[in-house]
């Protein structure tokens, strides 16, 4: 490999070294000491991945679908085998004394169309299943040239033992992927394989110039489609010439409206998810290609506008444009409508089973701790512990007698009898580390010593303890600049994160805001009782405007204040003013805001939150109540956000804050 080649491009591949390092991976034996290039970092990196998906690293033939699961794969893709297979076969034409194969795959990982030397053909049909109908997609088959094209999106070089599974491993991959007319949506991809010792230095250049051929033809054909698209919404527009009505592309995507106020502001809102209400749909129309069922695009009929005002009801909820385009996925309590958002918690779902470290990354109130609840509640774990722990909130002092546990007369202070770390509480289940990047480095060497063979002793013993349980980490901090700072030790990182999943900040998948808004409406009015709550257009407005700092968290605290100040509707003046501040004059940052920024405006708000009901109840129990927290917890917010609750309530009552010990 050279220095600083794209470890995806390059052509010197070290063989030797990487079936080395191959075969130390799957017998366990990885160093994390051992000083390693970027390469290697990235192979182990897939590798672990590969692993932790569950792919079987002895599999010796491709999986293939059934021919009913097949066919149907060959209808949807009718456009792409149509544009691709004439052009693939063009090239074959120039390939006939090259030992290899041309490969056309579908977006899922599906082979198509297999082309090229028939022997070679015959040879990896019968010692690894490349047939048309198998399945290369990574979750299936390990990181090989197709499935690892898919997966990264990029043209990639898969050389023998660089492939996860060993039946692989005499074979060369090199694959690029077909992106639809946006630039963005794969829609497939195109390989070439060879046996490892056939390989050809220009076989990457090959699929690249391929993929990019096939690319612009489909690009004609969708401008072809985009045509039908707008003749079919002519004829259907003289069909209902009073009804609103929208037209949706082969992905999606808002293509033509009627031009009425309604369907403007449709049209206006569409890319940035934020509606004014949700249209519900009154039909919808198939548009496919004449005399194939390749589907060029949708149709929808807008049902009659009579009242927009969304209120926090679940029940009765129309079918809504939304959940045609965008259906809502769920991962416990975690909602989201955002596709890429819905492509990671599919991934978590299959990851949790598997008894992997995860490391969660996102931003303050985006939802870290619940996902890493669900991952546990999901495992085969979920019967025993869970424990969350913020490695921020723990002093460095009592950091390994926290995580370890301590044996009697450890420490003066100490609890007499000894006492257990958080490791053995959690025995059997899930340790969650909230803000790992937080542990000091003297505590990251300990930590990495637990993570690498489980063993750990208790402060003040000499007796070796076995940790049993899943770590799950999460932070706000970006680990690999914190690494490259020598803040964060880098074997470390590399152990926490076999699976590492981002979280969107919310400002990034607007199209959740809408969901959240009713989710935790819904979910307020409940928890105080409160009957039907109605959001005017006007506050929803402001609050879909808003670009939430604090993410999911902020906006459940924001609705929870404005269910309990609501008198049956949530009026402006309900919202924190932040909230309603026209956009023009709002100091929020327009692009990301940082997470110190975010925890700033959230304080904010509580505080002029607590002093509103303190304001207006004057007793704390009131406002403990209303906020639906123990007083101890209000008593400690007093305390956080310096508030002097004796300004407000009066002498005499019972009022008196309880001892230091008691707040939790
Ligand atoms: N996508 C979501 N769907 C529903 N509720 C959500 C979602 N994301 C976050 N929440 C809610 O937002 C609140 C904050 O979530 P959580 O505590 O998991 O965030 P976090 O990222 O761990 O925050 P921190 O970094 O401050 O620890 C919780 O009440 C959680 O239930």
């Amino acid at each position: 490999m050279k220095p600083n080649a794209s470890p995806y491009l390059g052509f010197d591949k070290d063989a030797r070294g990487v079936k080395s390092l191959w075969e130390r991976f799957n017998a366990g034996l990885i160093d994390t000491e051992e000083r390693r290039d970027t390469y290697q970092q990235l192979l182990l990196h897939e590798w672990q991945r590969c692993k932790a998906l569950g792919v079987d690293v002895a599999m010796t033939m491709g999986r293939r679908l059934s021919d009913s699961e097949f066919r149907l794969r060959m209808q949807a893709e009718q456009l792409l085998l149509e544009t691709a297979v004439p052009i693939v076969r063009d090239v074959d034409r120039f390939l006939a004394d090259v030992p290899g194969i041309m490969i056309l795959i579908d977006r899922s990982g599906c082979a198509l169309h297999i082309s090229g030397d028939p022997r070679v053909g015959e040879f990896a049909a019968s010692r690894t299943g490349i047939v048309v109908g198998s399945q290369w997609d990574e979750a299936t088959a390990g990181t090989n040239g197709i499935g690892t094209a898919l997966a990264k999106r990029q043209p990639v070089h898969v050389f023998a033992s660089e492939h996860f599974c060993e039946g692989w491993q005499s074979w060369s991959c090199c694959a690029a992927p077909i992106f639809d007319a946006d630039g963005h949506t794969v829609l497939g991809v195109i390989d070439y394989t060879t046996m490892a010792s056939d390989f050809r230095e220009q076989a990457l250049a090959l699929t690249v110039s391929v993929a990019n051929s096939i690319q612009a033809r489909m690009t004609m054909h969708r401008e072809l489609e985009r045509s039908r698209l707008v003749t079919a919404f002519s004829e259907a527009a003289r069909r209902y010439p009073f009804d609103d009505m929208l037209a949706l592309d082969h992905a999606g995507r808002l293509a033509i409206h009627t031009p009425s106020d309604r369907c403007r502001r449709i049209a206006e809102n569409w890319a940035s998810g934020g509606f004014e209400g949700t249209p519900a749909v009154r039909e919808t129309f198939e548009v496919t290609a004449p005399n194939s069922e390749s589907r060029i695009g949708t149709l929808i009929l807008l049902a009659k506008p009579a009242s927009y005002d969304r209120v926090f009801l679940p029940s009765n909820t129309p079918s809504s444009l939304r959940d045609a385009v965008e259906p809502v996925k769920r991962f416990g309590h975690f909602l989201t409508r955002d596709p890429d958002t819905r492509r990671m918690l599919a991934e978590l779902e299959r990851v949790a089973a598997a008894d992997v470290n995860v490391l969660i990354i996102g931003e303050t109130g985006t939802g870290k701790e619940l996902l890493a609840r669900q991952l546990h509640a999901s495992s085969p774990r979920r019967a025993e512990p869970y424990i969350a722990v913020n490695c921020g909130a723990i002093s460095e002092d009592l950091m390994e007698s926290t995580f370890f546990g301590y044996v009697r007369g450890a420490f003066s202070g100490a609890d007499p009898r000894g006492r257990a770390g958080y490791f053995e509480s959690a025995k059997g289940g899930t340790l969650f580390l909230d803000e790992v990047g937080e542990l000091p480095l003297a505590m990251q060497a300990a930590m990495l010593r637990v993570l690498e063979d489980g063993s750990y002793q208790r402060v003040g013993s000499c007796e070796t303890q076995q940790a049993r349980c899943r770590i799950i980490a999460a932070t706000h901090r970006n680990l690999e600049q914190l690494v490259a700072q020598g803040r964060f030790r880098q074997d470390l990182y590399f152990r926490l994160k076999i699976v590492q999943k981002s979280i969107k900040p919310l400002r990034e998948r607007p199209c959740d805001l809408t969901l959240l808004i009713d989710q935790f409406g819904d979910a307020m009015r409940q928890k105080h009782g409160l009957p039907t709550v109605q959001l005017p257009p006007d506050t929803r407005a402001a609050l879909e405007r808003y670009r939430w700092p604090g993410n999911a968290r902020e906006v459940r605290n924001v609705i929870e204040a404005a269910v309990l100040c609501a008198d049956g509707a949530i009026g402006l003046e309900c919202l924190p003013p932040e909230v309603t501040r026209p956009p023009e004059t709002s100091t929020e940052p327009v692009v990301a805001g940082t997470a110190g920024e975010g925890l700033a405006a959230v304080r904010d708000y509580e505080r002029q939150l607590i002093l509103g009901l303190l304001r207006k109840y004057r007793k704390v129990n009131h406002v403990a109540s209303a906020l639906g927290i123990a007083r101890s917890t209000l008593y400690r917010k007093f305390a956080e956000l310096a508030i002097d609750q004796s300004e407000f309530t009066q002498a005499g009552h019972d009022e008196r804050p309880i001892a230091r010990d008691g707040i939790h």
